[in-house]
């Protein structure tokens, strides 16, 4: 695995991201500055991580989403290459249009850090491949705009297309209002692209990997990748 994370001023998950990634695959990945043209030769998996990339200005990730490397990014989305967006990488994505929807304010106009429940929908991604479909697993948010919404049509496409990938439930798997922690329309936590190569997700799977600190059940999010990258 050729893996670069890329760090915005602001990013402030860099570093657990790298640290899951290298913990599954080995590899280290590169840190690459929102400056640059261009991502190391190589590279087979962008991540964008978490964080208030430009204090979250505007709204978050929309200045994020117009940086120099992401025109990078966007050419190596094109070619079919994997990309991760966590959380602040989640609404960046959004906002370069690398994915649909937009992520609003939480419902309670309140920023939630906290462990959540989450519903693996898929496991016919390489993202998602080490789960079996249907598993919940515990991992946390710290979002403030994390309501993912987007008009009835795309909804119906995610939906109809199987790309919404995790969804906010209890700890018994069930869907219900109370679990949908920030008002997300269907309860949505994370979707594919339509070639299911770009996945954005508000939870963070890194911090839920090493059995030392805690919890491990975002451990096979990097594994799948790992895997996918025929490294593990
Ligand atoms: N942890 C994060 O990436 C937070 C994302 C963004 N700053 C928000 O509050 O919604």
């Amino acid at each position: 695995m050729k893996a670069a994370v890329i760090v915005f001023p602001g990013s402030n998950r860099e570093r657990d991201i790298a640290y899951a990634l290298e913990l599954t695959s080995g590899q280290k990945p590169a840190l690459v500055w929102h400056g640059d043209r261009d991502l190391p030769a190589g590279t087979d998996l962008v991540v964008l991580p978490g964080g208030f990339s430009y204090g979250d200005y505007l709204r978050c990730g929309a200045i994020a989403a117009r940086a120099t490397v992401m025109d990078a990014v966007r050419a190596h989305a094109a070619r079919g290459g994997l990309v991760l967006g966590v959380c602040n990488g989640f609404q960046i994505l959004c906002e370069a249009g690398l994915l649909p929807g937009v992520l609003m304010r939480n419902a309670q106009l309140k920023f939630i850090a906290r462990n959540v429940h989450l519903k693996v929908e898929r496991s016919d991604t390489p993202f998602t491949r080490r789960y079996n479909a249907g598993a919940v697993i515990e991992v946390p948010v710290a979002h403030g705009e994390g309501n993912f919404i987007a008009d009835a049509e795309t909804v119906a496409k995610l939906e109809g297309e199987g790309r919404v990938v995790f969804r906010y439930c209890d700890a018994a798997g069930q869907v219900t209002a109370g679990a949908n922690i920030n008002g997300a329309t269907n309860a949505i936590a994370g979707i594919v692209s339509e070639n299911r190569r770009v996945l954005g997700m508000m939870p963070h799977p890194e911090n839920h990997v090493d059995p030392a600190i805690g919890p491990t059940d975002g451990r096979g999010l990097f594994e799948s990748l790992a895997e996918a990258l025929q490294t593990a």
